[in-house]
């Protein structure tokens, strides 16, 4: 198995892409249409609120899961004991956010969102028929209106030497939602696992977006596309003293959205949300 980009603008990137995410359940893309240069300052700006005390004043709310989540309440991997060596914002349109953040993140995110329709219409074209007509509603429309899709702006802190033995950046685990978005991160460390069980690097130039299949993607096309198991490694050597900053849309479709005969998307995100012990 291997991961190449695709060229955005190729004549055959839709189905050199589609073909990807059957295979190996992420694609990576470059040459696409989000600015290099927001995602650099947006990467630039968050850091600097991660290490400023004014995160706290933005603490999640419980019922409507916006806002800061500290290292102290971060995920818990399916299947995993330890917390995950990460804290991180999430980000909904209509959620609480910084005033002097505001602009430059829901840009990147309307933007983003209207790249994901376009990546969504392409798999839908690329699906065979005996999978597309499984999809209820065409793809791009499920995440149509939603309020659900979130943007998770991550902070790696660098290594103290203090954390848990066997405690990882983010262990391995699954995307829940329909796809995933997001640009190369500042430092590496994102890896997926093969269908060999051996884990691969994402390949992480800056520049590259990266697109992964997640569950209800999985569960709507009856697995055909695979949601892939993936992880974020933690630094070695002289790396250890870096952050690291990464921006995933996790595109949700509306909560009426019927994925499968056992699921709509809401039924299906409250079970994950509550495995994952945030609920
Ligand atoms: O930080 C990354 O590169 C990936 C993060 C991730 O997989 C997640 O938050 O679900
Ligand atoms: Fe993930």
């Amino acid at each position: 198995m291997k991961l190449e980009a695709v060229d955005f603008n190729s004549p055959n990137a839709a189905k050199e892409f589609v073909e990807s995410l059957r295979q190996t359940g992420f694609g990576v893309l470059k040459n696409h249409p989000i600015s290099q240069q927001r995602v650099s300052d947006i990467y630039t700006h968050w850091e600097t609120f991660f290490n400023s005390e004014n995160k706290d004043s933005y603490l999640y709310n419980k019922g409507t899961q916006d806002g800061f989540f500290p290292q102290t309440v971060s995920e818990v991997a399916k299947g995993f004991k330890k917390k995950d060596i990460k804290e991180y914002y999430h980000y909904y349109p209509w959620g609480q956010c910084p005033d002097e953040l505001k602009a430059e993140i829901d840009g990147y995110y309307k933007d983003t969102l209207t790249l994901a329709a376009q990546l969504l219409n392409w798999i839908e074209a690329h699906s065979p028929k005996n999978v597309s007509t499984h999809y209820r509603e065409p793809l791009s429309n499920m995440i149509n209106g939603s309020e659900q899709t979130l943007l998770r702006i991550l902070h790696y802190p660098p290594l103290s030497g203090d954390e848990e033995p066997d405690a990882i950046r983010a262990a391995a685990h699954e995307d829940i939602n329909l796809i995933t978005i997001l640009p190369a991160a500042n430092e590496p460390g994102l890896q997926v696992k093969a269908k060999d069980g051996t884990w691969l690097d994402v390949p992480s130039d800056f520049g590259n977006l990266i697109v992964n299949i997640g569950d209800m993607l999985q569960e709507a096309s009856g697995s055909y596309f695979p949601s892939t198991t993936h992880r974020v490694i933690n630094p070695v050597g002289t790396d250890v003293t870096k952050a690291r900053i990464s921006l995933p849309l996790f595109l949700h479709p509306r909560p009426d959205v019927v994925l499968s005969d056992n699921y709509t998307a809401e039924s299906y995100l409250q079970e994950r949300l509550r495995e994952l012990g945030v609920l």
